[in-house]
């Protein structure tokens, strides 16, 4: 219907034609996504309460996380610089892309924990693009194939707490003999050495342990010198528990999977934001250390190297307890269990001392009672930062929905041609929905300056998402016009209009 008044033209459904489109716009809504006519019955309360601050950030993902994921990101897509490092193959097996994680070893006597020079690499799969990491064994030939059997056991594993291990290649593509082992990438990861027992001195650190023992003072002035350097600058025994429950839990399934870690030390464990860590450099040993001596008795073999992982934990426990690698050196740790008994609980000092006792049978499963009730305060942080994680995701999911209405409404607002009619999208319920544009985006203040609220943004874009039946006054551009609509109206009219431009595309550009 339309009616004239004072010369400015009112547009408006009549009620019945209102009613129908109403109820078919709930029920095809209501069809579509369940009761989400009922998640937008108005206003919702928090738009409101946003109507009156400026700020839009409450919108969007909090701003730590999203510095996060961006800083992941920019580290996952990281290219290469051919300059920098001319010697690298363009490609390695079905990686390209090759990027190092740290310096190239030069010199091949610079061999790492694992016996072998080795590094590291950010490659990308050449078939699926995804990003992995790359640990190269250099000049390694494989003498015997029966170590795949525990290749193909350590690919099956999968933990939160550990590295997961995709393949392993050898490869001539370096120009030597090398083995490589593919593992998921974990940007932003540094090593538990790095981060808790860096040796530069830009960090500060200085091993409390380190002082020349031959110095001419008693050495009960040492050790106090050593006790009064680790107070101040201890971890929170909190923190090291939380180590401990991950690194038992990675431990627990590894394990019982009749496989062993053997590199349970501080470079081979690496640690990504909210003190997240993960074993990195599984199935390495297992390789590269052919154990042909005992290969009678694998079973007896794993159970010995089991034990070992135990008392690696043991000392990784004490060297983060004193913040010192040279604590667990068989002459200090007399004094580091004793500044462990000076500066923590009897729980975390019994837990050293059963783990440094390799005489007795240990298990991975006899720790659970000394962590005790820690395990619920981890279970609890946890779960407190999967409900976060969940709140900024269905704020993003929001978002998402009123991003694709918006590339619905972009496709059509002042669309300059269609099919052969170029004034398409000026007519009909394009008009309608460019007028609407104009409400949503477009208003001005009384003295003519641009009113930006995204709480009105948000609110009328969810609106018409919704279909909702509230009316709209919309004005034309040389405020002649009046156009009294619903929400439910606007919505029929952009997907219909949509629908249009959808059908006389491709079928494969499709935006649903
Ligand atoms: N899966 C992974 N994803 C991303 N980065 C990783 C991954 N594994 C290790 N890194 C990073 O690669 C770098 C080198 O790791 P590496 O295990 O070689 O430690 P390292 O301290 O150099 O030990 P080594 O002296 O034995 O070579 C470290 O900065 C580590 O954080």
């Amino acid at each position: 219907m339309m009616e004239n008044v004072g010369g400015t033209t009112y547009f408006y459904p009549t009620s019945a034609e209102n009613s129908v489109t109403t109820n078919d716009t709930l029920s095809s809504v209501n069809s579509s996504v369940g009761s989400s006519y009922q998640v937008y019955p108005g206003t919702p309360s928090h738009v409101t309460a946003l109507k009156s601050k400026t700020g839009s950030s409450s919108f969007f993902i909090a701003e730590d996380t999203r510095m996060d994921i961006l800083n992941r990101n920019a580290l996952t897509l990281l290219q290469p610089d051919p300059g920098q490092f001319p010697d690298l193959p363009q490609d390695v097996d079905n990686y390209h892309e090759l990027c190092p994680l740290e310096p190239i070893p030069t010199n091949s006597l610079q061999k790492a924990l694992i016996g072998y020079q080795a590094s590291m690499y950010k490659a990308t799969h050449i078939k699926t693009g995804t990003r992995h990491c790359l640990r190269r064994i250099h000049g390694f030939r494989l003498q015997n194939t029966k170590c795949m059997t525990y290749v193909d056991m350590w690919k099956k594993l999968i933990h939160s707490n550990i590295v997961q291990l995709k393949e392993v290649f050898t490869t001539k593509a370096f120009g030597d003999n090398s083995m490589v082992f593919v593992y998921d990438f974990h940007p932003g990861s540094e090593t538990l050495l790095t981060k808790h027992f860096a040796s530069d001195s830009m960090n500060g650190y200085v091993d409390p342990f380190a002082t020349d023992p031959s110095a001419p003072r008693p050495y009960s002035h040492h050790k106090n010198s050593i006790l009064r350097h680790q107070q101040n600058n201890k971890l929170p025994e909190a923190l090291i528990w939380n180590y401990i429950i991950q690194l038992t839990s990675a431990l627990r399934i590894i394990h019982v999977a009749g496989l062993a870690c053997r590199s349970l030390d501080p470079t081979k464990i690496i640690i990504t934001v909210g003190n997240r860590l993960r074993l990195s450099c599984l199935g390495v040993m297992d390789v590269i250390i052919n154990d042909t001596s005992t290969a009678s008795n694998p079973v007896g073999l794993i159970q010995h190297y089991q034990q070992e992982d135990l008392t690696s934990l043991g000392k990784l426990v004490l060297a983060l307890a004193c913040k010192s690698t040279m604590a667990v050196q068989r002459e200090n740790i007399s004094t580091a269990v004793e500044v462990v008994t000076r500066t923590y609980t009897t729980d975390l000092r019994n837990l050293i001392m059963y783990l440094l006792s390799p005489q007795q049978r240990r298990s991975v499963t006899d720790l659970m009672p000394m962590i005790g009730a820690r395990f619920y305060t981890q279970l609890d942080s946890v779960q407190t930062r999967t409900d976060v994680l969940e709140n900024e995701v269905s704020k993003e999911m929001e978002n998402g929905r009123l991003f694709r209405l918006l590339v619905k409404l972009g496709s059509i607002n002042e669309r300059p041609e269609f099919n052969m009619d170029g004034t398409w999208s000026e007519t009909g319920d394009r008009y309608m929905l460019k007028l609407f544009r104009d409400y949503v985006f477009h208003q001005v203040t009384e003295d003519g300056r641009p009113w930006l609220d995204m709480a009105h943004v948000v609110q009328c874009l969810n609106k018409l998402d919704t279909g909702v039946p509230e009316k709209v006054c919309l004005m034309s551009r040389d405020e002649q016009s009046i156009l009294v609509v619903s929400y439910a109206e606007l919505k029929h009219c952009l997907e219909q209009s949509y629908d249009e431009v959808l059908n006389a595309s491709a079928p494969t550009d499709n935006v649903t």
